[in-house]
This record gives C-alpha cells, sequence and structure tokens, in this order.
C-alpha cells in the first residue's frame, strides 16, 4: 500500500471488509462503497486534525460579567471507541466566566471537535469540560452529555429506549453545591 493516498488506503481496507463478508465489491451498488465509506469515515474521525488553539482562533472576549453562562442542546454525533458504532446525544455546556468569554459557535466547535473521534461518552464529557476551562480560564465549568448509542440499540443488548448521562464538574460546580444545582435546574427543564 505503499504511495497511497490515506484515504486509498482506507478504501482498499473496505473493500477487503466487503469480500471477508461474503459481498461482491465490483457489483454497481457497491462498486464505489470503498471510496465512499473511506471519506465518510475520514468525515467521522475529522476531530484528530484539528487543534484547540486553531478552532478558537482568537475567539476570547474580555468581559466583567462574572454570571453563569448556559449553552444547551449542542447536538453530537460521535462513535463509540468499542464497536465504531455512533453514539448521538446532546451537551450542555455552562461556565462562570473570569475577566474572559468565548465565542458562542466556539463551544460548538469544541463539542466536534473531541466528538468526532473515536470516544467513550465519559472522556468526551470530560475533553470538552478541560477544553472550555483552558480556553476560557473560568472560575468553574459544567458539561452534562446525554446519548443513545447505537451499539447498545442495533446489535448487542438491543435497548432503544435508555440512554446515558455523563457530567463533569470543575472548579465552582464541584465545590458549590448550589451553583450546581444551578446549573442541574437550567438543564432539567429540557429533559424528558
Ligand atoms: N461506559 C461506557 N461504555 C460504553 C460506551 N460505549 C460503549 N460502551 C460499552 O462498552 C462495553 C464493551 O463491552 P464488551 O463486553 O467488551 O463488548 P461486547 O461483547 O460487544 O458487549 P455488549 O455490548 O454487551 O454486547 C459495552 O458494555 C458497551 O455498552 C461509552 O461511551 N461509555
Ligand atoms: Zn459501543
Amino acid at each position: 500500500m505503499q504511495g497511497l493516498t490515506m484515504n486509498e488506503e482506507l478504501a482498499n481496507i473496505y473493500r477487503q471488509i466487503i469480500l471477508e463478508l461474503g459481498e461482491n465489491p465490483e457489483r454497481e451498488g457497491l462498486r464505489d462503497t470503498p471510496k465512499r465509506a473511506a471519506k465518510a469515515m475520514q468525515f467521522l474521525t475529522r476531530g484528530y486534525t484539528q487543534t484547540l488553539e486553531e478552532l478558537v482562533n482568537g475567539a476570547v472576549f474580555e468581559s466583567d460579567t462574572d454570571e453563569m453562562v448556559l449553552i444547551k442542546d449542542i447536538e453530537l454525533y460521535s462513535m463509540c471507541e468499542h464497536h465504531l458504532l455512533p453514539f448521538i446525544g446532546k451537551c450542555h455546556i455552562a461556565y462562570l466566566p473570569s475577566g474572559k468569554v468565548l465565542g458562542l459557535s466556539k463551544f460548538a466547535r469544541i463539542v466536534d471537535m473531541y466528538a468526532r473521534r473515536m470516544q467513550i461518552q465519559e472522556n468526551l464529557t470530560r475533553q470538552v469540560a478541560e477544553a472550555v476551562q483552558q480556553v476560557t480560564g473560568a472560575r468553574g465549568v459544567a458539561v452534562v452529555i446525554e446519548a443513545r448509542h447505537l451499539c447498545m440499540m442495533m446489535r448487542g443488548v438491543e435497548k432503544q429506549n435508555s440512554s446515558m448521562s455523563s457530567s463533569v464538574m470543575l472548579g465552582a460546580f464541584r465545590d458549590n453545591p448550589t451553583t450546581r444545582q444551578e446549573f442541574l435546574t437550567l438543564i432539567s427543564g429540557n429533559r424528558g
């Protein structure tokens, strides 16, 4: 495979998978599938090619506010690292600014950068929280992710209605029960 681009190597591997599964990669419907699948998988893991610095792009602004900022219902599509099947859900992020606020869209970009990798939900939650903390220098950061895992729905235990909630509380959200409760109350209106 020497000399091939990443995409061609991946496409060859998908062609092999199709063969191993007993299908004919030359039949019309499957002819371009290895290439398409390779492209799709590269898209779904594009978070590996991004860095926090480049996605934030300097969009950190000075501000006197020290009140909680909450961004709710950021949709996320990730891929479980155990089965390479999707998990799909939403992410809520709150932080207590300390002299700096982050451009609104950047929260979604941070979620995507870590979601578009092979993940488990708990690690994704922590990585998002630590990235927000790092970029904003906030007094506290709280992240909750609620997601459904296709590896539990399409296969395995085949449970269609369970969802998983994971949270990470940093700084004031960890130390101060009132602050944590305020955040949980604000996002709880969304559930159900
Ligand atoms: N904690 C956690 N577990 C996950 C996540 N995604 C998938 N899993 C679990 O990872 C586990 C892998 O278990 P194994 O027994 O090694 O794999 P398996 O035989 O395919 O397991 P089953 O899914 O129970 O059939 C399963 O319990 C999955 O439900 C995640 O984001 N967080
Ligand atoms: Zn899984």
